[in-house]
């Protein structure tokens, strides 16, 4: 994770305008696979001072991905009028000097990101046409499966909101699984051949993290197979869901 923090001086009269732009432009940030986290901040004590911290994934994220990717166009768009305003636009990393911090991480925080993610997905996906259970279920697999169901994990464990942006949401997931006539066998092998794969991805391999990774597969995968029952119906308009740590928050020592 890499830390923007880019300060902006505006003149009086132009704030309810700055911040409108920023919420729209946030839009954008939400979307966007390579932001974690932003915040925009005004200062009480010296009007017209303000300041936006954007968590990227890394810096190249940032420069490459975000820059070039579909969001950008949009998200400058609102912002262009205020880069003469700009003070301040630079990159931070962490240090070890840090509180506890009030928050709890997300288990995509805890996970390690979009990058950990993709590279769960990577490692699995390449090794299910070996799988005696599981090659012929993904027979037609796309390339891009991959990289889309690690954009959904994304989303699922509280990273940005990339898959309800950019690949159709939860309708078109379910969608994906519709009329496969998954098997429980099937499902099973899905399951354990993930968390399996866990280890080699080298995922955080902490209690916490595991029973949580392990309870989301669990539930979504049994829900994989309801809606891929020949008979099933179609699913209703829903969001896609969230998944926490459950009953036991991460543990951070002491
Ligand atoms: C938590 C459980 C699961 C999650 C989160 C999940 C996620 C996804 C997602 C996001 C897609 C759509 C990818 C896209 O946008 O292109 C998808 C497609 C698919 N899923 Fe799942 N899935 C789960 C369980 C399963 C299981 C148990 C099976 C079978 C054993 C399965 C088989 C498939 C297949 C065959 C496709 C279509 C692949 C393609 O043609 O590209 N899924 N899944």
């Amino acid at each position: 994770m890499i830390i923007e923090y880019i300060r902006y001086r505006i003149p009086d009269g132009g704030h309810a305008e700055f911040e409108a732009a920023y919420r729209r432009a946030a839009k954008s940030l939400a979307a966007a696979e390579q932001c974690h986290d932003y915040e925009l901040a005004h200062a009480v004590d010296e009007p017209g001072s303000y300041v936006l911290r954007i968590v990227w994934t890394s810096a190249d994220a940032h420069l490459q991905g975000f820059r070039g990717g579909p969001q950008f166009a949009a998200f400058f768009a609102e912002i262009r009028p205020y880069v003469e305003n700009i003070e301040e636009m630079r990159h931070y990393e962490r240090t070890e000097v840090a509180g506890p911090g009030g928050a709890v991480p997300t288990l995509y925080e805890w996970a390690g990101g979009a990058a950990a993610l993709a590279r769960l997905t990577e490692a699995f996906y390449a090794k299910v046409p070996e799988d005696d259970l599981l090659a012929e279920v993904f027979a037609g697999m796309s390339p891009e499966h991959p990289a889309h169901v690690a954009i959904w994990l994304g989303e699922v464990f509280g990273g940005p909101a990339a898959y309800t942006a950019g690949h159709g949401g939860h309708a078109h997931m379910i969608s994906r699984h519709s009329g496969r006539a998954i098997t429980e066998p099937q499902r099973r092998r899905w399951v354990s051949l993930l968390l399996a794969t866990a280890d080699e991805a080298g995922l955080p391999a902490d209690p916490e993290f595991r029973a949580a990774l392990a309870g989301y597969l669990e539930w979504g995968s049994r829900l994989a197979v309801v809606f891929s029952a020949p008979d099933a119906g179609r699913a209703g308009e829903q969001p896609v869901p969230r998944w926490g740590w459950g009953s036991a928050p991460p543990w951070t020592g002491n």
